[in-house]
């Protein structure tokens, strides 16, 4: 049982921002996505690129959705078609943070390419030289304090940014994270959500690193879902982002179709997204999230409330809390997702 709730904090609980208004250069956040894409990265980029209170300063490309090579391959191609390729592509991890090779792969959900078995053509630009992790070490020494770090695949890069700065975790401003299933079944087995059982390793150092973390699991994603009569909207539209997302929404409709009887898809990655837009759309819990790393219930993340104080040391004393999202304002959110979607 997830008894977090006691702590659920109101409205109030990040710092909020207005989400319209025209916004000063100084004002918006600095963030840089580690993303697979992937058809639900690509609509949270895209939606990213739409949102005046955020100004996407990179990405970084990790394995998950696709390999890590197609990420980055995919990653260019979006910020293409965005006409964005002023924006850094650095490519990160090939394999989990313990060096496991054989990665778990969903293209069964976003189609070969990753894009809906689109095929588009490859991409003009190519990644910058440095590593995702030494990329994202370099902009927090940059910026201090400012920079967030939007998390949307597998932990990895993020991992090897804080063993590279051992500083990271004090010198980034937040790290928003989509993963985790809190109190729910996951999306990959019972026990684990996938981007977390992508490499569990990484979350656990991740979540337990003292990172000023917001975690955003399929516990809030699987509110959030556009359904056949939305995307139909979205068709209507002549905004070269709705236009695009139509063409590769097909593959993820009949995948939600297929797994879970719906006729609408999960906007995972563009609900994580909307945490940073206007995190007032939703409230956290605070305690210390553990993430089992072996066994049958590899990648299941573990909320310990703090309200009990246990015999003895457990594996959770002492361990920075994060904050773990619980409740949000769900038509609020996908409102916010679809206008920015329809008018770009
Ligand atoms: O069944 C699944 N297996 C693997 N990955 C999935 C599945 N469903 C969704 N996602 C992907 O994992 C993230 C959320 O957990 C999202 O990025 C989504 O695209």
């Amino acid at each position: 049982m997830f008894h977090g709730f006691i702590y659920l904090r109101k409205r109030e609980p990040f710092q909020t921002k207005p989400s319209n208004s025209a916004m000063g250069e100084s004002e918006r956040k600095r963030i840089i996505i580690d993303t697979d894409p992937g058809i639900d990265d690509a609509m949270a980029i895209l939606l990213a690129l739409s949102s005046p209170e955020i100004e996407v300063i990179g990405l970084t490309t990790i394995f998950g959705n696709v390999y890590t090579n197609l990420a980055t391959k995919n990653a260019l191609h979006l910020l293409e078609i965005a006409e964005r390729t002023d924006i850094p592509v650095a490519e990160g991890a090939h394999s989990t943070l313990k060096k496991v090779l054989k990665v778990r792969i969903a293209d069964f959900v976003h189609g070969s390419d990753g894009l809906g078995n689109q095929y588009f053509p490859p991409p003009q630009a190519k990644a910058i030289d440095q590593s995702a992790a030494e990329f994202l070490v370099e902009k927090v020494n940059q910026y201090p304090g400012k920079i967030t770090v939007v998390a949307l695949g597998p932990l990895t890069n993020i991992a090897m940014a804080m063993e590279l700065d051992h500083k990271f975790s004090q010198k980034v401003g937040q790290i928003v994270i989509l993963g985790g299933a809190f109190a729910v079944n996951g999306n990959v087995n019972p026990a684990a959500e996938a981007n977390v059982f992508g490499d569990p390793d990484a979350s656990d150092i991740v979540f337990t690193s003292g990172a000023d973390i917001l975690t955003v699991g399929i516990n809030i994603t699987h509110q959030v879902i556009m359904t056949d009569a939305d995307r139909d909207k979205l068709a209507k539209c002549e905004g070269k982002f709705a236009q695009y997302l139509c063409k590769i929404l097909d593959c993820y409709f009949s995948y939600h179709m297929d797994a879970y009887a719906i006729q609408g898809i999960y906007l995972h990655d563009p609900t994580t997204i909307i945490a940073v837009v206007n995190p007032s759309l939703f409230t956290y819990t605070e305690g210390i999230v553990r993430v089992q790393t072996c066994g049958i219930t590899k990648g299941l993340t573990i909320f310990d409330n703090t309200m009990k104080r246990f015999e003895g040391i457990t594996d959770w004393s002492n361990k920075p809390k994060i904050k773990v999202a619980v409740t949000a304002d769900t038509p609020a959110i996908f409102q916010l997702i679809m206008d920015r979607l329809m008018n770009s």
